[in-house]
């Protein structure tokens, strides 16, 4: 009789996090990969456009990707483009993670749902929990949205306050594929960190500008230098107009001197070391029209 492999029974699969605007992904991402979270963009190299957080224990490999929100608001070639990324990374999942706000269903949730493949096993996170003390009224809004398709595992959690994420992941791991773990927990080369880079300047720019700003512009890392443990990044915000340019900078600079501190900040915290960070707005008029100009900047 032979011994089975050691690593027999291990799971390891991708995993998507996806949901209306600030249910809390973002939280829960960060929360479930927790500490000890090894961040790689490997992937990244031929799918620019998602994040993976990477969760493993003794028996499973988590990988969260992260996915841009759906543009539903204009039908334009950036949008379509990232649409399809959207689409494309939840075909290509083990399992999804549809996240709901506990109380709160509405139109924009259901176009969510709408789009998530009926062939991929999905789970129905109902986040921020925390908020309702009504625990049978907790139930029936369970039940409402669980009528609307075949879940896999309803789960209501709360991120904020670590709640239930346990039983979370259990349900997640069930569904994983016994297979070997992809990732090595120390593997982020510098190519990973400078695309992670370009994702934080980008996310603070939606955070501080978002509201007034069309979706359409872009983070080029132009430069990205290693010096002991310093790293210089040199980044470029991409936007088609002059008035787009003057909404980043803002009053006397304030805004993108927000953006950049914040974005440091959060790059010294990924990074684990010091990070001098120089970024600089550029009107490059007409990339997002232009399905060429899309490829030229990393969107296929
Ligand atoms: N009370 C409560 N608030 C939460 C919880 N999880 C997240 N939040 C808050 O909800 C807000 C949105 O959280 P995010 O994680 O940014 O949400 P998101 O879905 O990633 O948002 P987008 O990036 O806009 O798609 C933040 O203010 C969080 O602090 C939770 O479990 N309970």
């Amino acid at each position: 009789m032979t011994d089975l492999p050691e690593k027999s029974g291990f799971r390891c699969g991708y995993i998507a996090i996806v949901g209306r605007p600030n249910v809390g992904k973002s939280t829960l991402m960060n929360v479930l990969v927790g500490a000890k979270v090894s961040i790689t963009s490997r992937k990244a190299q031929t799918t620019r456009h998602r994040i993976t957080g990477i969760q493993t224990t003794d028996d499973a490999q988590f990988i969260y990707v992260d996915t841009p929100g759906f543009q539903t608001r204009h039908s334009n070639p950036l949008n379509r483009t990232l649409n399809r990324t959207v689409t494309d990374t939840l075909s290509a999942s083990d399992v999804i993670l549809f996240v709901t706000e506990a109380g709160t269903y509405g139109d924009p949730d259901q176009k969510v749902l709408d789009l998530i493949p009926e062939d991929v096993p999905t789970i129905l996170v109902i986040n921020k929990s925390d908020r309702v003390k009504d625990r049978a009224g907790l139930m029936q809004f369970a039940q409402k949205i669980a009528a609307k398709r075949n879940f896999a595992a309803i789960v209501p959690v709360s991120a904020k306050q670590r709640f239930q994420l346990s039983n979370l992941q259990e349900e997640v791991r069930k569904l994983l594929p016994e297979n070997a773990p992809v990732f090595d927990q120390d593997d982020i080369t510098d190519r990973s960190e400078r695309f992670l880079a370009a994702e934080i300047v980008r996310e603070k720019v939606f955070r501080f500008a978002g509201d007034e700003l069309p979706y359409t512009s872009t983070v080029l890392i132009e430069k990205f230098e290693q010096e002991g443990a310093l790293r210089r990044i040199f980044a470029a915000i991409l936007v088609e107009r002059d008035s787009h340019k003057a909404m980043i900078i803002g009053q006397k600079g304030a805004r993108l001197k927000e953006i950049s501190t914040q974005a440091r900040l959060d790059m010294e915290k990924l990074f684990g070391g010091p990070v001098y960070l120089e970024i600089w707005v550029k009107v490059k008029s007409g990339w997002a029209d232009n399905e060429a100009g899309l490829r030229a900047y990393g969107y296929e």
